[in-house]
């Protein structure tokens, strides 16, 4: 409960995106557990499921109401339509659905000023959004390292710490996180390419890859980072800053609109 001197708040309430999934014969909109405990335990928010519905007017509606926005991460990718990327290979996976509903989201939020926190497909969703592009197969280009996860092995060896990121100095993160480099897992195939204008690199990998970025002059927390924080984020001292400064941001942005009645 938020306390604001007067009377007690109930918790931020976070919005956090759906994938849409067909299991057996029917679509759902789904999000990952780890994702909902991290916004729950690490950012001390109410979660709420976002549909991938890409309806408009429920977006501004959602937005008017929340106090912050999860971007998850997810197997799909973006669709390279979004950034006048290469025809993407027949056999991506895509997800239309919430590419429509997550693209105009975060135009909405930046501008409402309404705390985000991209992860993973959230992060490279958000440099799409704001008009930046993707490497669809960083491992194609011959410029990086290996990004992606070895599926043979085990899940806690797929989500364990694979490459270091050094952040900016100066940075947003690297005040949140009290450190200059930081170690980080990695289980993406597509990267950031060219960054949108509005976006400012936050982290980078030891190959050059943007790993994190915040948007410039933004009203509230937008940062969006491209490894998961939210795996097992108790055991990390970063991961729990990261949630623990967008949960403080999310609750400013609620105390703000009760002040504002
Ligand atoms: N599909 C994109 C983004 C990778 C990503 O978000 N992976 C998430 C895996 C499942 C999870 O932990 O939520 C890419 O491959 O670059």
């Amino acid at each position: 409960m938020t306390n604001t001197g007067t009377h007690h708040l109930p918790n931020p309430m976070v919005g956090v995106v759906c994938d849409l999934e067909i299991i057996g014969p029917h679509p759902f909109h789904i999000a990952g557990h780890k994702y909902i405990n991290a916004v729950v335990d690490g950012s001390k928010c109410t979660p709420v499921l976002i549909p991938a519905l890409g309806n408009l007017e429920q977006l501004n509606q959602l937005v008017t109401t929340l106090d912050g926005v999860l971007l998850t991460g997810g197997y799909s990718m973006v669709n390279p339509e979004h950034y006048d990327g290469a025809k993407p290979d027949p056999d991506t996976k895509l997800d239309a659905d919430r590419d429509s509903t997550t693209l105009p989201l975060i135009n909405m939020a930046i501008a409402a000023g309404v705390p985000i926190l991209g992860i993973c497909r959230g992060f490279q969703e958000m440099n799409v959004a704001l008009g930046g592009t993707l490497h669809q197969k960083l491992h194609e280009t011959g410029q990086y390292i290996e990004h992606r996860e070895d599926k043979n092995l085990t899940l806690a060896q797929q989500y364990d710490l694979a490459h270091s990121v050094r952040l900016n100095s100066g940075g947003q993160l690297q005040t949140i996180f009290d450190s200059d480099t930081i170690e980080v897992n990695s289980l993406h195939t597509q990267g950031v390419d060219q960054l949108a204008p509005t976006l400012l690199p936050e982290a980078v990998a030891e190959d050059g890859l943007i790993e994190a970025f915040s948007v410039t002059d933004a009203q509230a927390f937008a940062i969006a980072v491209q490894w998961h924080p939210e795996w097992q984020f108790h055991n990390n001292v970063y991961s729990r800053k990261l949630f623990s400064a967008f949960g403080q941001a999310c609750q400013h942005r609620q105390q703000v609109k009760n002040n504002h009645g």
